[in-house]
């Protein structure tokens, strides 16, 4: 039967119990939709006992960003867990989390100067920071991230290996709706007609793809046919639109090698962000 705990002493007592088992830890902001599905899938895969965090991270939204109207639900949720065979939610109060205003926020380099290090300030300092605190408390053997948020994922990685956390750090390509779009937490928070434009974000990403696979190497052009999808078929604006080197993230102008093109876009409530791998050596791209 599922557990489910609000404290740090209760979410511990729990684990303690299930001694010598194996622990995939899967941090969430709750909204929960196929996408978290699929990081519980490859937990499960991986660890005897899955452990679900739910907790909205006030330390990593700015001050005009969404984090009041960032949708909640609980008991559906837990429901969506229960149903999929989670063993243990971990939901604490803000209070429990951060009894005091910390003293020590971890601090990020060159991997939070780009992209929404520098879109969303402290946004990245908040994520590890918390990340770490889920770590200390929970102990996992392995803790699952999605690609989606891809930068999200290669700064937990590094926080990992800096701070001598004995976790695996396991990646999950991005679940995707029929249309292409990326889900998410806050697609919830598009309007009907914004919906419908945002399947635009993924096909001018994976033209984008498709241009360098068949040659182009002036990352300026790229993302000029990208942008202009973007605008054409959305009333979105372009947040961010950046092409990098794979795996080291450098700024390219000359594609020669593996690269990754994100994208963040602005809709009226909502800011959607995505990205593609584009494996110019061979067919093997992590994406439709
Ligand atoms: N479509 C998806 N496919 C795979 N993983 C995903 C997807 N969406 C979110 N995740 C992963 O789920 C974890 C928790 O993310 P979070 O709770 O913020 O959900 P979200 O849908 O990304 O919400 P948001 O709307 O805030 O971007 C993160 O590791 C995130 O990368
Ligand atoms: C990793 C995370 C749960 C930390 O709050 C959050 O950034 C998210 O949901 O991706
Ligand atoms: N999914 C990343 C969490 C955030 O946007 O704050």
């Amino acid at each position: 039967m599922m557990k489910t705990a609000n404290t740090i002493k209760e979410v511990r007592s729990i684990l303690e119990e299930t001694k010598g088992q194996s622990i995939a830890l899967v941090p969430t902001m709750g909204y929960l939709h196929e996408g978290h599905m699929a990081l519980v899938q490859a937990a499960r895969e991986r660890g005897d006992i899955v452990v679900v965090s739910i907790f909205v991270n006030p330390l990593q939204f700015g001050p005009d960003e969404d984090l009041d109207s960032y949708p909640r639900d609980l008991e559906r949720d837990l429901e969506i867990c229960r149903a999929h065979g989670v063993d243990v939610v971990f939901h604490p109060a803000e209070t429990e989390m951060y009894p005091k205003k910390p003293e020590l926020l971890l601090n990020l380099e060159s991997m939070a100067s780009i992209l929404d290090g520098v879109r969303r300030p402290g946004h990245f300092e908040g994520v590890v920071t918390v990340v770490n605190k889920l770590f200390n408390i929970i102990r996992p053997d392995y803790a699952v991230f999605g690609e989606k948020d891809r930068q999200q994922l290669m700064i937990i990685r590094r926080m990992t290996e800096d701070f001598n956390h004995d976790i695996k750090i396991i990646g999950v390509p991005t679940e995707r709706e029929s249309d292409g779009l990326a889900k998410s937490s806050r697609n919830v928070n598009l309007s009907e007609t914004e919906r419908v434009e945002a399947a635009a974000i993924n096909q001018a990403l994976l033209m984008g793809r498709d241009l360098i696979q068949e040659g182009v190497t002036d990352a300026a052009s790229v993302k000029e046919r990208i942008e202009a999808h973007v605008v054409d078929h959305t009333s979105g604006a372009i947040d961010d639109l950046q092409i990098f080197t794979h795996p080291d993230l450098n700024p390219v102008q000359t594609i020669e090698g593996n690269a990754i093109i994100f994208i963040a876009v602005k809709f009226e409530r909502t800011r959607l962000i995505d990205n593609v791998m584009v494996m110019k050596n061979d067919q093997n791209n992590d994406e439709r």
